[in-house]
């Protein structure tokens, strides 16, 4: 592809995010849209932050901003790759996030040309208009072979990430990266005893699953309070604690609530601790919302001291996060390769304070969602230190996932394992007992 010439035809009179209506763009999508991008890749927000921050917009304008700018973030190194031989210098940042906004939605969302194009038009300050206006026709005309030619999986996938992915899974890189390329399905955990809502596979672990854009607030059991969003790999360490029913749970690091919410409807005493102030409020309007019960406590989990012990411990601890990407496509933009170890020294302290709070015979699950070895097999190795013994994961507690078990009956889940149902996120999982 060449550089656009001097003078690009389309429309010469674009103004500046035009307005219909007084404090309204005129295009609140792609308007909502750029306010993501540009939260996401300048100032380092993250997309729920910059999606909490969208003024008033409209619950449709947001799902479908967040949709374009989740495509964008999931294939920047590609959309970036295909403009690059477009652009003769750098544009500002607010006019390379519309051209990216552009491009995604040419060449991924399907969005008619004409319609992509004069949209990204308006977005822009009037002299960069027949810039986006050209460089988006041209992504139009050729874009969608360009990209067929590009090493999509490579160009999508940050440097640091390629690099440690492929010393820890091998040639699997190319398989987690290409499901990190794909929106993620709706995954459901259901309250026991609820029936298998209409429309849901049900995946052999029990959740709930549907096709990825389904409106949650459509499904009944979740109108009616009977279930929660909750990836499939992420309802895996509270069914394999597997709590009785009146023993006493502590779950450290516990908000939004996912995994309180599983404890809780298994009928155990949940202790639910959290240090995040606003994340409370999120676990405790979740747990109304499900009509289950829980004793809040904020609180530093690697110092909390109750005074008294528990049956069973469930720390799912902070954590890179790189489990996510599918669900969460900024992370690959905010993670930086020295968040790794900063977050994994703070995963030893807490094992530590974990082992403290079991009784005699207790049961500890530790769970982070990061694909990173120094987040996962590395912190279980050294939970030994803590005099805790094993007590692996047997093939019978994973049906269907059964790939995911190590040898030493910890379990590693990746976002290529089911493929064809929509894969899983990472989650590393390991399991002990303290002696009794
Ligand atoms: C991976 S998220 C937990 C997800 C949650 N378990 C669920 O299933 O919905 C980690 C949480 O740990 C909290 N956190 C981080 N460090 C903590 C600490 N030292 N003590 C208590 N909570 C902590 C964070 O605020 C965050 O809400």
């Amino acid at each position: 592809m060449t550089p656009p010439r001097s003078r690009p035809p389309g429309p010469r009179s674009a103004r500046p995010a035009r307005r219909s209506a007084p404090g309204r763009p005129r295009n609140p999508t792609r308007s909502a849209a750029l306010a993501l991008v540009s939260a996401v890749l300048e100032r380092h927000r993250s997309l729920e932050e910059a999606l909490d921050a969208l003024p008033a917009a409209e619950a449709r304008d947001r799902a479908a901003a967040h949709r374009i700018a989740a495509a964008v973030l999931r294939r920047l190194g590609s959309i970036d790759a295909v403009l690059e031989p477009l652009l003769r210098r750098e544009p500002p940042p607010e006019v390379r996030s519309a051209l990216r906004i552009g491009a995604a939605e040419l060449l991924l969302l399907d969005t008619p040309p004409h319609a992509a194009v004069a949209s990204c038009v308006d977005l822009v300050p009037r002299p960069f208009a027949g810039l986006v206006n050209a460089v988006l026709r041209r992504v139009a005309a050729e874009g969608a072979a360009a990209l067929e030619d590009l090493d999509g999986e490579r160009l999508d996938t940050p440097g640091w990430l390629w690099t440690a992915w492929h010393a820890a899974y091998g040639p699997a890189v190319r398989a987690i990266a290409r499901a990190h390329r794909m929106p993620a399905p709706l995954d459901l955990s259901l309250r026991p005893g609820t029936a298998p809502p209409e429309g849901a596979l049900m995946l052999p672990t029990g959740t709930a699953r549907f096709p990825a854009g389904t409106r949650i607030t459509e499904i009944p059991a979740f109108a009616e309070g009977h279930a929660w969003a909750q990836d499939a790999a992420a309802a895996l360490p509270a069914r394999l604690l597997g709590a009785a029913p009146g023993s006493r749970v502590a779950d450290l690091c516990a908000a939004p609530g996912g995994k309180t919410a599983q404890l809780a409807a298994m009928g155990a005493e949940v202790v639910a601790v959290e240090r995040d102030a606003h994340r409370i409020g999120r676990l405790r309007e979740n747990l109304a919302r499900l009509r289950l019960a829980a004793e809040i406590v904020q609180a530093d989990a690697a110092a909390w001291d109750p005074g008294v012990a528990f049956d069973a411990v469930l720390l799912d601890a902070p954590c890179s996060a790189t489990g996510t990407i599918r669900r969460h496509p900024d992370v690959p933009h905010l993670k930086r390769p020295g968040d790794v170890p900063s977050l994994a020294a703070l995963q030893g302290p807490l094992i530590a304070a974990a082992a403290k709070l079991l009784r005699p015979g207790g049961r500890l699950v530790f769970a982070t969602c990061s694909l990173q070895p120094e987040e996962g097999e590395a912190q279980a190795r050294a939970a030994f230190s803590n005099g805790l013994l094993p007590e692996p994961v047997q093939p019978g507690e994973l049906p269907g996932l059964e790939a995911a078990l190590t040898p030493e009956g910890w379990v590693r889940t990746r976002p290529d394992l089911w493929a064809e149902q929509g894969g899983l996120d990472g989650f590393f999982i390991a399991r002990f007992r303290k002696p009794g």
